[in-house]
């Protein structure tokens, strides 16, 4: 079993909770309140800006070249998307301005910072995995089981079940596995268990959201 097969099986409990969430499955049919939706698109804002920092440190933390440029890639894109998320869904869902971290995020961020910043580089790459391959697999979910025809939220289920970003998802697993291969098993335990913090934090950011949980 590879570190990635070994490392999805872990959070697959994770996984299935994430699917039966009432934000995921209120935004598949197109009934979540907007008011939700609004508090994750800000939220995400915030994330995606971090997200973006903790990806270009571990590029700069990268033992090998491919990996650098890999993950600074990441890091520019994060940016670029939270960019396109502030010129287009923020004016179509009326939400205007930037807003302080809550809760949910503020920790996801800066579990991500100060993994990227303080552990080996293989565990902050483990750490990162989540956000790409749950997005992913949610990502594919919705879009399969969408019926909404007018579903106001359509346009993001269909960044993330698109083709450009199975690739970045691929990639991201690939480094993952490379690195995993390259050490220790008790390192290998260590990139599990942030494989599974962060999985964990994906399911508080969308629970939060729904919640509406603010400080
Ligand atoms: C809480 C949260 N987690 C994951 C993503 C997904 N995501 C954001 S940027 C990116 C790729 C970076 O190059 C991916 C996969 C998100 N939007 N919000």
């Amino acid at each position: 079993m590879t570190w990635s097969e070994q490392a999805w099986a872990a959070i697959e409990p994770i996984y299935q909770s994430i699917t039966e969430m009432p934000f995921i499955l209120e935004l598949q049919e197109g009934t979540l309140p907007l008011e939700k939706f609004q508090f994750y698109m800000i939220q995400d804002s915030a994330y995606l800006e971090h997200f973006g920092r903790a990806l270009a440190l571990i590029g700069a933390r990268a033992d090998g070249i491919d990996d650098a440029l890999t993950f600074m890639r990441f890091g520019e894109n994060a940016i670029v998307v939270e960019n396109a998320l502030h010129a287009s869904y923020f004016s179509d869902f009326g939400i205007s301005g930037r807003s302080a971290m809550e809760p949910a995020c503020h920790h996801y961020v800066h579990y991500l910072k100060s993994t990227a910043a303080l552990e080996p580089v293989e565990v902050a790459m483990a750490a990162v995995l989540p956000c790409f391959w749950i997005y992913k697999a949610v990502g594919d979910h919705i879009y399969a089981g969408q019926r909404a025809a007018d579903n106001p939220y359509r346009r993001w289920i269909d960044t993330y079940a698109g083709e450009d970003f199975a690739a970045s998802v691929q990639q991201a697993i690939r480094s993952c596995d490379n690195a995993a291969a390259a050490a220790t098993e008790v390192m290998r335990k260590r990139m599990i268990d942030a494989f599974i913090t962060a999985s964990r934090l994906e399911y508080n950011f969308w629970d939060s959201a729904y919640r509406l949980v603010r400080w």
